[in-house]
This record gives structure tokens, C-alpha cells and sequence, in this order.
């Protein structure tokens, strides 16, 4: 370890807003832990009844050892001298070991596919169900907050089915059991060594929740360590070309020490736990010794029984300290699934009609009808829209950002639900149709093109997997894709990481645009990449444009002088509002926010 790690300028941490949305200690809840043992449901036929049969054998063979060992061979075989029956104890004996050995390892191992199974559909379920939610939900969260609900929520969760759930069973029985035979073997022996029962019940209270909280401030701290690292790497383009590596390291090593202090200060408290569990076995020992030897004198208890009672009251502690294990898994679990739950309730804003139809073959005529919007209460992002996109028609829209374009094109593309007023394509409200059949017609092309890890071939059939190579390359070479593609070492083949790094903005353009191609929709929604590129690469980039939006209509965010000329109908945005709308020459004439706009936006004026 660093020995600089108390150095660490504190303020350094002061940039990094991590919003921790872990609680430490929820109350219990019966309602949550009732819900999560629904996904206990679908074992209920097998996994379940098996490991619960396990359990109950290993836990009754367990039962009867002492008793055998001590009551029965001590006290009768030994004692009386029966070889007959010693030779039956010893072979009954190793006869249950060896059931006892295969129940337990059944056990494990149908206790372990059981959790497995239980944390893999619900990850599952919760991805699923995260998926559908609406653009709102990832509005308000970062992809990291995402990310450690659906992975380290749902992994604390794991100890809980694998283990907790039915370990809960076979303590409560095994610790009934323990009480009901020490009793049974001398009611004064069990009174005299329930001295122990307060240090006991102190260790698996307090010192295990003071070690419990401590174990889950470690969480908290890793967690943060873990979205730390993420942003790190994410941004390790911008911190090197701001040359803020120094900076980023001492954040780093902030967040790295408080890791390791918090995992110093629960390691340390942990420690004290197994030397308290042996003080009390120590104590509780020395009572039974002397009591019990005293008890053996007078003539009230067997050898046997003592030594029976001295493997029982060995075994007693095991119980009680797993049911406290359990009881923080309990705990854990309801903080954990409680943030689950929390997304699984989350429902979709855009919600469909339960007799929504589905809308096939449009024309692709788009009309905004006094619509209003707002992301939130406080703003209106669009006001009183009235507007008309012809069939067919290439619509730009330009204005000012945060002027409401995108807002335009989310509505068009259902992301939102207008607030007021309607949106309707070939005359048909879309609140009225299914929103996969709506998108489905609709292809989106952002400036920031996402590529997914797998081939470039993979990439171009996103949006229609069923598409073949051929159709592929067809696309692509519609496009002009192809001549890059070729040029690469595996061709359509070539592995292409996330977000597609290895190429250049003007290639993945091209690539966006192919996949667009290919899916082949009615309608095209455009937000133009403002990068500058080369000018060969324009070129490419207009004429697969218009290969791309012949015959569609598109609706182009435009950033580019030359992509706006060649609009049908432009409409000039302002503060969510439409200030004037036309085709170029019509707006120029008039001299009025389009000319002012495109004289101080665009500064290319004199290019015309
Ligand atoms: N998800 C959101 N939540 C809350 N407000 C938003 C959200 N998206 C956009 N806004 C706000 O709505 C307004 C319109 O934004 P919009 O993205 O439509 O502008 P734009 O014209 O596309 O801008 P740009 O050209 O910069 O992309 C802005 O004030 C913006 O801050």
C-alpha cells in the first residue's frame, strides 16, 4: 500500500459528484421479502423440495450422532460390554456419515443452482424490463447508477437464495433441535451453561451489525471506486488532451483510500468476531466441565450423556451465528431489492392503448397539431406547434440550440408523449398505434453514431437482422460505404469495437447511413453531423444522403448550408416555437430570422 495515502489533498474529490443512492440498513419489510420469494416459484417443482429434502437429512443425521456416540456406544455398548452392539453402533454411525456426505453435497449443489437460477431471471427480468422503459428513465439516471442495480444490487442479493433462504430452515431446526435434546439430557446442565446466552446474544446483535455497517460502507466506497474508474476511461481522451492526469490520479487516489479505510475499519471490527465466538465456547466449556463433572459425581448424569451433551452444545453456536448471517443477508437483500423494485415498478410513460393498432404501409405524411411539450414542469421545450412534413418531402430544421429541434424529432419517433395538442402520421394520431409497428417505419440517424461491438456486417443489419450479406453489401455499396469496408483487414467481417472507435466520424457516418438503408423505413430523421470533414468525404457523405432520403420523408436537424438549400420546406425554431417556414429562396427573400441566421450561423454567405 501507497504510503502517500494520508497526503491526499481531500479537495481533490470535490469535482466527483458520486450520488450514492445506498442505504445502509432498510427496516424490514415482509411485503419486499415476499415479492422476492415469488422468484423462488418457478423451483418449486424440483430445485426446491430437493435441496429442502437435503437439508432436513443432513440436518436430522447431524441430530443423531451425539446421541449415538454418546448415549448408545458409552453409556450401553461400551459400558455393558455388548460387542454386538458396538459393532452395529460403528457400522450405523459410518452408514449416516456417508448419507450424511452425499446429502451435503447434493445439497450444495442444488442450493447453488437454485440461487444461480433465481439472480439469472431476475437480472433477466430486469434488463428486459429496463429496456422498454422511455427516454424519460434514462433522463434521470447515469448509465452507471443503471448498471450497479442490475449487477451488484442484484449480485447481494445472490448470497441470500444460494444460501439464506434454506439455510433459515435448517438452523431453526437444527437449533430447536439442540435445545430440545440438551434439555432432554439434563434440564440443570442446559440451565447452568445458558450463561453464555447473553455474551451470545451481544455478538450476534450488536457487534454483528456494527460489523455488518462496516462491511457495507466498503460496498458504498467500492461503488464508487467502480463509477470513478468508468468515468475515468470513458473521459481519458478529454483529461489527456486537458492534460489532467495528475488531477484525475489524485481523484483516484482519494476515492481509492477511502476504499481501503473503510475496508481497514470493517476488517479490523470483523476480527474481533471469531476471538468473542471462542471466549464464549471457552466459557461456555469451563461451566460444562465443572458442572457437568459435578453432575457426574452425584451420580444425575451418565459419562455418555456428557459426552453427548458436550458435542451438542459444540454444535449450538453454528445456528445461532448462521441465523445472524442470515438475518444481514435479510437485511442487505431488503436494501437491495428495494432499489430492484423500484426500476421493475417503473412503467413506460409512452403508453400504448390496449386497442392500438399497428401502422403498416404509411405514405409518411407527417402533422403536428397545436402541440406543446415539456420535459419538465418548468419549461415548455415546444409551444403551439402547427406544422406539415409532405410524403416524401426532405424537411429541415433549423434554429438556435436547444430551439426545440430534437424535441421535434423525439415526438415524431414517440420517445414523448406531446403534452398537448397531437402528432400524426398519414392523418392518424400516434397515441392511437403501437410503438414498435410506429418505429419500425422510422429510422434515426444521430450525429454521434453508435456502433455496436461485432462485425461491420452486424452493424449495417441492426435494424433488420434478418438481412443477408448480399442485401448488406448492397447498402453499403449504395451508400459508398463500400470503399472503406473493402479496405479493411477483415472486410464485412472486421470485429469493430463499441462505439466503433477504430473509425473516423465521416466512416461511421457512411455506416449509420447504410444501416438506415437497409432498414429501409418510411421515414428518416436526420440530426447532421456538425463535425467537419474532409471535403471528398462531403461529398460521399451528400451523395449517400440523397441516395439515402429519395423517395422517404426526412426530417434533417441540419447543421449544413447545403443540406438545407436542397429542402423542400425549411421551419426556423425559436425558444420552441415556429418562427417561419419556406423553402430557402422563399426565407432569403423575405430577410427576415432565417436570413439573419444564416448570415451569423452559418458565415457563408458569400459562398452563395
Ligand atoms: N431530456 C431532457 N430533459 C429536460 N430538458 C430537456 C431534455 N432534452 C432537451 N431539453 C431542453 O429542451 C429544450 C429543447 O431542446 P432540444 O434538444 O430540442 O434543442 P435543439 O434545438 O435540438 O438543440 P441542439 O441544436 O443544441 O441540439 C432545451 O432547453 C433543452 O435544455
Amino acid at each position: 500500500m501507497s504510503k502517500n495515502k494520508s497526503k491526499v489533498n481531500k479537495n481533490a474529490l470535490s469535482r466527483f459528484h458520486y450520488s450514492t443512492d445506498q442505504v445502509i440498513d432498510k427496516p424490514f419489510n415482509w411485503e419486499q421479502l415476499w415479492r422476492l420469494l415469488t422468484y423462488l416459484k418457478p423451483y418449486s417443482k424440483k430445485l426446491l423440495p430437493l435441496s429442502i429434502v437435503t437439508v432436513l437429512i443432513t440436518t436430522a443425521i447431524r441430530l443423531i450422532i451425539p446421541i449415538l456416540i454418546g448415549v448408545y456406544t458409552l453409556d450401553k455398548a461400551i459400558r455393558q460390554k455388548d460387542g454386538t452392539l458396538l459393532f452395529t453402533l460403528v457400522g450405523i454411525i459410518a452408514g449416516l456419515y456417508v448419507i450424511n456426505y452425499i446429502a451435503n453435497v447434493l445439497r450444495i449443489r442444488w442450493m447453488n443452482e437454485l440461487g444461480q437460477g433465481v439472480i439469472y431471471d431476475l437480472r433477466k427480468h430486469l434488463f428486459s424490463h429496463v429496456q422498454w422503459l422511455s427516454h424519460r428513465f434514462f433522463d434521470q439516471r447515469s448509465a452507471g447508477s443503471i448498471l450497479v442495480r442490475i449487477m451488484n444490487d442484484i449480485n447481494s442479493l445472490q448470497e441470500l437464495f444460494t444460501n439464506g433462504v434454506i439455510n433459515l430452515l435448517m438452523d431453526i431446526i437444527l437449533l430447536a433441535g439442540i435445545i430440545v435434546i440438551l434439555f432432554t439430557l439434563s434440564p440443570e446442565l442446559t440451565l447452568a451453561v445458558m450463561v453464555i446466552l447473553p455474551i451470545m446474544f451481544f455478538i450476534s446483535t450488536s457487534l454483528r451489525k456494527n460489523i455488518r455497517r462496516s462491511w457495507q460502507d466498503v460496498r458504498i466506497k467500492q461503488a464508487k471506486l467502480n463509477s470513478h474508474l468508468n468515468e475515468s476511461i470513458q473521459g481519458i481522451r478529454v483529461t489527456q488532451s486537458f492534460t489532467q492526469e495528475q488531477e484525475n490520479m489524485a481523484f483516484f487516489d482519494g476515492v481509492n483510500t477511502e476504499t481501503f479505510d473503510s475496508w481497514k475499519t470493517a476488517t479490523k471490527k470483523n476480527a474481533m468476531f471469531r476471538p468473542m465466538v471462542e471466549l464464549t465456547n471457552a466459557v461456555g466449556t469451563a461451566v460444562l466441565i465443572w458442572y457437568g463433572v459435578h453432575l457426574i459425581q452425584g451420580g444425575s448424569l451418565e459419562l455418555g450423556e456428557f459426552v453427548s451433551f458436550a458435542f451438542y452444545l459444540g454444535m449450538f453456536w453454528e445456528p445461532i451465528s448462521r441465523l445472524g448471517q442470515v438475518y444481514n443477508q435479510l437485511l442487505i437483500g431488503m436494501a437491495s431489492s428495494e432499489r430492484i423494485f423500484e426500476f421493475l415498478d417503473e412503467q413506460p410513460i409512452v403508453d400504448e392503448k390496449h386497442d392500438a393498432m399497428n401502422l403498416d404501409d404509411i405514405k409518411g405524411r407527417i402533422q403536428f397539431e397545436n402541440v406543446e411539450f415539456s420535459y419538465d414542469a418548468n419549461r415548455k421545450a415546444l409551444k403551439n406547434i402547427d406544422l406539415e412534413m409532405k410524403a416524401g418531402q426532405t424537411v429541415a430544421l433549423v434554429g438556435h440550440t436547444g430551439s426545440g429541434k430534437t424535441t421535434i424529432a423525439n415526438l415524431i419517433s414517440r420517445f414523448y408523449d406531446p403534452t398537448k395538442g397531437e402528432v400524426k402520421i398519414d392523418g392518424i394520431n400516434l397515441r392511437d398505434v403501437t410503438v414498435s409497428s410506429l418505429r419500425n417505419q422510422i429510422s434515426i440517424v444521430l450525429q454521434d453514431t453508435f456502433i455496436f461491438s461485432g462485425t461491420i456486417k452486424d452493424n449495417i443489419r441492426f435494424g433488420r437482422p434478418d438481412a443477408s450479406d448480399e442485401e448488406v453489401r448492397k447498402a453499403a455499396e449504395a451508400i459508398g460505404a463500400n470503399e472503406f469496408i473493402e479496405k479493411l483487414s477483415g472486410g464485412y467481417d472486421t470485429e469493430v469495437e463499441e462505439r466503433g472507435n477504430v473509425l473516423s466520424v465521416g466512416e461511421r457516418q457512411l455506416l449509420s447511413f447504410a444501416r438506415a438503408l437497409l432498414a429501409n423505413p418510411r421515414i428518416i430523421i436526420l440530426d447532421e453531423a456538425t463535425a467537419s470533414i474532409d471535403t471528398e468525404t462531403e461529398v460521399k457523405i451528400q451523395n449517400a444522403l440523397k441516395k439515402l432520403l429519395a423517395g422517404r420523408t426526412a426530417i434533417i436537424i441540419a447543421h449544413r448550408l447545403s443540406t438545407i438549400r436542397e429542402s423542400d420546406n425549411i421551419f426556423v425554431l425559436e425558444n420552441g416555437k415556429i418562427k417561419e417556414s419556406g423553402n430557402h429562396d422563399e426565407l432569403m427573400d423575405q430577410e427576415g430570422d432565417y436570413y439573419e441566421l444564416v448570415k451569423s450561423q452559418f458565415k457563408m454567405l458569400e459562398a452563395m
